[in-house]
């Protein structure tokens, strides 16, 4: 029944206005499944390869689609992983482009979903899924390579950790990005949005800290449940000649940055802190590990690229407590849910992510839910990122 009859790849637009694959997937009982890729601005260096739409669409067509239609079945999500493995031949699909591998890897899914009559996330999950909600990291505040003149720590996010539903989690975050919006106005900042939605406002850091703290703490009293917050630092981005460059600040060297945001996890409380340090610094990331891991969650992004040997050097190191997972940049949902499933049995927090290009897919939603990520990083405003949230609300309202 699942037996893949059809492939389709074409290029449409993500939210940068940027090409990007979209895949079709059809099965001989008519079941069908489609999904496009998303695109990041700060990739890891270790990255699966994401080409060109055209290309990456041209050498799918010649290599993968030949070994999945009439060869595999889309509802063996193991077995359509392996067919696109065996096809690119690399070791980070440099010759079908990761781009490809995941819309179909993803189209795929939802074809066997499809044909199944079953939600994404229980075909994913199994039977026993969807009953745990992840809780939304929302993007807030932001600058880094996702927005011009604007704060050098990439987001601030707003991390609701006491909702009691994911619903109202969704809806805190809006709020909260929302009451930053007056905040800004009643300081007179103007203020532009960054590549996700965020508000992007030509503050300092130091300032940021202070107005997001003030709003999470503001619409938490208003809701009556926690709202911590959080960062992604990106410091990869900022890392050059072994220090990390601030504008418009001294320079840090690695210790300076590890008593930073040791400092600031302390004295703003902060839930959460994505890539603190440099992406092949699986050393000082164990280090501020041992030292805040105990009240906060040190994720890696960058440090792993949902990749498991690098999460198992991670793992032996204890360079983390978190894991961020982003389907693409490892190039299949399989790759992806070996790195969460790696990461649950040694207590590393999994947080499924959106790209800071995106479309209107919904799978990572799906995924979240599925694989019982304890967070899902996916925005707060924006069309391509309320598709998302919108479907978490949806899934909540089913299970
Ligand atoms: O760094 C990140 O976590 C992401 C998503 O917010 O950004 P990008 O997709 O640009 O890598
Ligand atoms: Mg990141």
């Amino acid at each position: 029944m699942t037996l893949i009859t059809d492939v389709r790849l074409r290029r449409v637009l993500d939210s940068r206005g940027n090409a990007t694959v979209e895949a079709d997937v059809t099965t001989e009982s008519g079941g069908f499944g489609r999904a496009a890729a998303p695109s990041g601005a700060s990739t890891g260096e270790h990255e699966a390869i994401e080409l060109p739409a055209n290309e990456a669409i041209a050498s799918a067509r010649e290599h993968a689609v030949p070994r999945l239609v009439g060869e595999v079945y889309a509802g063996n999500q193991r077995e359509v992983d392996a067919a696109l493995h065996a096809a690119d031949g690399t070791e980070n699909f440099s010759e079908i482009g990761a781009n490809s591998a995941v819309a179909i890897s993803m189209a795929a899914a939802k074809a066997g979903a499809d044909v199944l009559g079953a939600p994404l996330y229980q075909h994913l999950g199994g039977t026993f899924r969807g009953d745990q909600f992840p809780t939304p990291l929302g993007n807030v505040v932001g600058g880094g390579e996702h927005a011009e003149e604007a704060t050098n720590i990439q987001e601030f996010l707003s991390a609701p950790v006491g909702a009691p539903s994911v619903t109202e989690a969704v809806f805190a975050n809006a709020q909260v990005h929302a009451r930053i919006g007056e905040i800004l106005e009643e300081k007179g900042v103007p203020a532009n949005k960054g590549d996700e939605g965020a508000w992007a406002p030509p503050i300092g850091d130091d300032e940021a800290f202070e107005i997001v703290d003030q709003a999470t703490t503001e619409v938490g009293d208003e809701l009556g449940f926690e709202i911590s917050f959080g960062l992604d630092m990106a410091a990869a981005e900022m890392y050059e000649d072994g220090e990390y460059v601030y504008e418009g600040e001294d320079n840090r060297s690695t210790a300076e940055q590890i008593d930073y945001v040791a400092e600031m996890v302390d004295e703003y409380d902060m839930a959460y802190v994505e890539d603190p340090l440099d992406e092949n610094d699986f050393e000082a990331f164990a280090e501020l590990t041992d030292r805040v891991g105990d009240r906060t969650l040190i994720c890696g992004d960058d440090l792993y690229v949902t990749n498991v040997e690098r999460l198992q050097e991670g793992i032996d190191k204890g360079s983390s407590n978190s894991i961020l997972i982003k389907p693409n940049q490892i190039g299949t949902l399989s790759d992806a849910v070996d790195a969460i499933e790696l990461g649950a049995r040694h207590g590393i927090q999994s947080v499924v992510s959106h790209r800071s290009g995106e479309t209107e897919d919904t799978t990572i939603a799906h995924l979240a839910v599925g694989a019982a990520a304890p967070y899902i990083k996916t925005g707060t405003v924006a069309g391509e990122r309320t598709a998302k949230l919108n479907e978490l609300i949806r899934i909540e309202e089913q299970a």
